[in-house]
């Protein structure tokens, strides 16, 4: 696969290994730095843990399972919420003009895995020990990676950015489970995709095999296609690292929109929202200060309308990006911590 219309396919993304990151390897944690610094986003390669591989899969067939169920079944899970229970398709603004979004999310939340349990329907529950599991996998990994910045970047104490994130919290951190569903061939499609944005939280652990996934190069300030690979994580930078990195660590603005007109088949995603303590501070690029969860409760809201929200298009991507090119103020932050 070499192009999509005009959108090429990204040859430029770094590799990480998962196995020297964790054997804290002094070069790879340099390379790691180094692609964080510069694209904020990354594949991290997991092939050396077959535990971690082995759940991908399991978890891919538990939500297959779960989002074949009908729309009414799945609304019994349905909280009003940004950051736990069902959400159906349409629930933000799409990435083409006049459509929403084309897809659905189940989110199981960081504070459920703390206490334990979670209240959505049996569904649901049945697999809360395979959820469970995976959210302690990539707390820990994206924890990890924290950790390796903040040595790299020679902070200590409280100015590590692991010490935003220490238990018991409480935070936003969510595992959110995705299904972008094939398009029906007569109509038209008006839910499309995953409109273009910077991540809220502090790093992403994505996982999907499709195709679909696009950011926006900052060396060719063009959308680019991310290739799916095997045994690879995408691992993002958002706002919220961002920001408290003083604009040192770069954010990535993303989004999903199927390679042809229509979504040819069901595309799953499976992403490890990282997020700092709800009462964390950091001052965004413009010197305004907000707490983590002032930050990410007025993102999502955005994300619902940005048009009437976010009309000069700054919250979405988190002020690094205008008419879909990245501003040269994007990666400066006014006031750093
Ligand atoms: O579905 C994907 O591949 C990306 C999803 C994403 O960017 C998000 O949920 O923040
Ligand atoms: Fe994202």
């Amino acid at each position: 696969m070499a192009t999509s219309g005009s959108i090429v396919v990204s040859r430029s993304l770094p590799v990480i290994h998962l196995d020297l990151l964790r054997a804290e390897n002094d070069s790879e944690c340099k390379k790691l730095l180094n692609a964080c610094q510069t694209y904020g986003f990354l594949y991290l390669d997991l092939t050396s843990d077959s535990e971690l591989c082995k759940q991908w899969e399991d978890m891919l067939s538990v939500i297959k399972q779960y989002f074949k169920q009908p729309l009414e079944v799945k609304m019994q899970d349905a909280r009003g919420s940004d950051n736990y229970g069902y959400e159906p398709i349409g629930t933000e603004e799409g990435p083409k003009p006049k459509t929403r979004d084309g897809y659905e999310s189940l989110k199981i939340s960081r504070r459920e895995f703390l206490k334990g349990s979670t209240d959505l329907t049996t569904s649901v529950r049945s697999e809360s020990d395979l959820f469970f599991a995976f959210i302690k996998n990539a707390h820990t990994i994206t924890l990890m990676i924290l950790s390796r910045l903040s040595s790299q970047l020679g902070l200590t104490g409280s100015s590590r950015f692991e010490s935003y994130h220490t238990d018991p919290g409480p935070s936003f951190s969510t595992l959110g489970l995705l299904r972008y569903p094939k398009h029906d061939e007569a109509a038209s499609p008006t839910n499309v995709g995953h409109n273009k944005h910077t991540d809220v939280g502090s790093l992403t652990f994505l996982l999907a095999r499709q195709w679909g996934l696009q950011f926006l190069s900052p060396e060719t300030q063009r959308w680019e296609l991310v290739e799916p690979r095997p045994g690879h994580a995408i691992i993002n930078v958002g706002d919220s690292l961002r920001f408290p990195s003083g604009g040192k660590l770069a954010s990535v603005v993303h989004r999903v929109v199927p390679l042809k007109e229509r979504q040819e088949e069901d595309r799953y995603s499976i992403a490890y929202f990282l997020r700092l303590n709800d009462d964390a501070m950091f001052c965004d690029s413009t010197g305004k200060t907000w707490t983590a969860k002032g930050w990410h409760d007025f993102k999502f809201d955005v994300f619902k309308n940005p048009s009437t929200l976010d009309a000069n298009g700054q919250f979405l991507t988190g002020m690094m990006e205008e008419n879909d090119r990245l501003v040269e103020s994007g990666h400066k932050i006014l006031v750093a911590q």
